[in-house]
């Protein structure tokens, strides 16, 4: 962690909704006047689709498995490096995995290929990540230290499914049937390294449906805001204002001591309500961090 540098981070699964939930980030950043630079957990990918691809069948002809959600698909030396490398100084190198035509084709590049890395953090305030590992602890790699903020946003799993399903054969080109496959693949790791990051998080968003969702292989749309409620799970809860957060979100309601449940349709309110403090606090540490720095610079 680091005063001067703060790192947030969203960490979910594939599907979860990192990539939707950067779009309240964005908003909350922008309110505050606060320059992010973004990383997307994707571009630490080790293999570009089609040597994914190769490593599938070499596992399978192995009897062993590789999946993103692990360490042998996912370069966590390099996340970590990044992670302690801006903290320390504010830069790094980041690069972006390019899923679709609409993605790839600005860069003249085809879906499932890498953009080249290029240098980062340069004049920014925050290094903000959303993807699978922002919270990742392995027996070689903590990537956790180093988050400042870290948030996890974990749909119940049928429902995660369901968002992964339909957003992986509607927009990048996969059949129903491969998407089922990769999801029964990635299990183990889902198990080892996703989850687990769960309990490491500041704040958890976990969205669960209202709406059967027994069947997510033959859903044929995800369950709207609507049709969800959101559970808000604090890892501390001292010192977090829980009647205000009740007296302002309608139909909001605690089911422990450290949860918070609103209605689906307050998911963007909650967020920004809960989250625009912890980000105001962390601008004041590093602030304080930086005015400490120039006053020791002076004697
Ligand atoms: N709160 C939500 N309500 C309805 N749909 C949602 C919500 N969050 C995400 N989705 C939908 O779920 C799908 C997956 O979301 P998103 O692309 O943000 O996931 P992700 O976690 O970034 O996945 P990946 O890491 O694989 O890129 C998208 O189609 C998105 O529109
Ligand atoms: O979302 C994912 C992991 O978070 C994708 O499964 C991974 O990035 C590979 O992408 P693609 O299937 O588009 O090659």
């Amino acid at each position: 962690m680091s005063s001067r540098n703060p790192i947030i981070a969203v960490t979910g699964s594939s599907g979860a909704g990192t990539s939707t939930t950067t779009d309240a980030f964005e908003h909350i950043f922008r309110t505050l006047g606060i320059t992010s630079v973004n990383v997307e957990g994707d571009s630490f990918h080790r293999f570009s689709r089609q040597e994914m691809d190769l490593e599938k069948r070499k596992a399978r002809e192995d009897g062993t498995n590789i999946s993103y959600f692990g360490d042998k698909a996912n370069d966590f030396d390099a996340l970590e490096r990044l992670f302690k490398g801006y903290s320390e100084t504010g830069k790094g190198r980041m690069r972006r995995y390019l899923h679709t035509f609409d993605e790839a084709v600005p860069y003249n590049q085809m879906p499932g290929t890498f953009t080249p890395w290029e240098e980062l953090g340069e004049g920014t305030d925050i290094l903000f990540y959303e993807g699978l590992h922002g919270g990742v602890v392995t027996e070689k790699n903590d990537v956790a230290q180093y988050v400042d903020l870290l948030i996890g946003m974990v749909p119940i799993v049928n429902l995660e499914w369901i968002q992964k399903i339909i957003r992986d054969t509607n927009q990048r080109g996969h059949s129903r049937e491969a998407v089922t496959h990769s999801i029964v693949r990635s299990m183990d790791d889902y198990i080892n390294f996703i989850t687990p990051q769960f309990s490491r998080t500041h704040v958890n968003f976990q969205r669960v449906p209202t709406v059967d969702t027994s069947n997510p292989f033959s859903a044929k749309a995800i369950p709207s805001l609507d049709e969800s409620f959101v559970v808000i799970r604090f890892r501390e809860s001292e010192n977090i204002d829980f009647p205000f957060y009740l007296s302002m979100i309608d139909g909001a309601f605690m089911s422990r001591v450290n949860t918070l449940v609103v209605p689906g349709g307050k998911m963007g309110l909650a967020m920004e309500l809960i989250l625009t403090p912890l980000i105001k606090e962390l601008m004041v540490k590093k602030q304080q961090a930086n005015q400490q720095l120039d006053w020791m610079s002076d004697l």
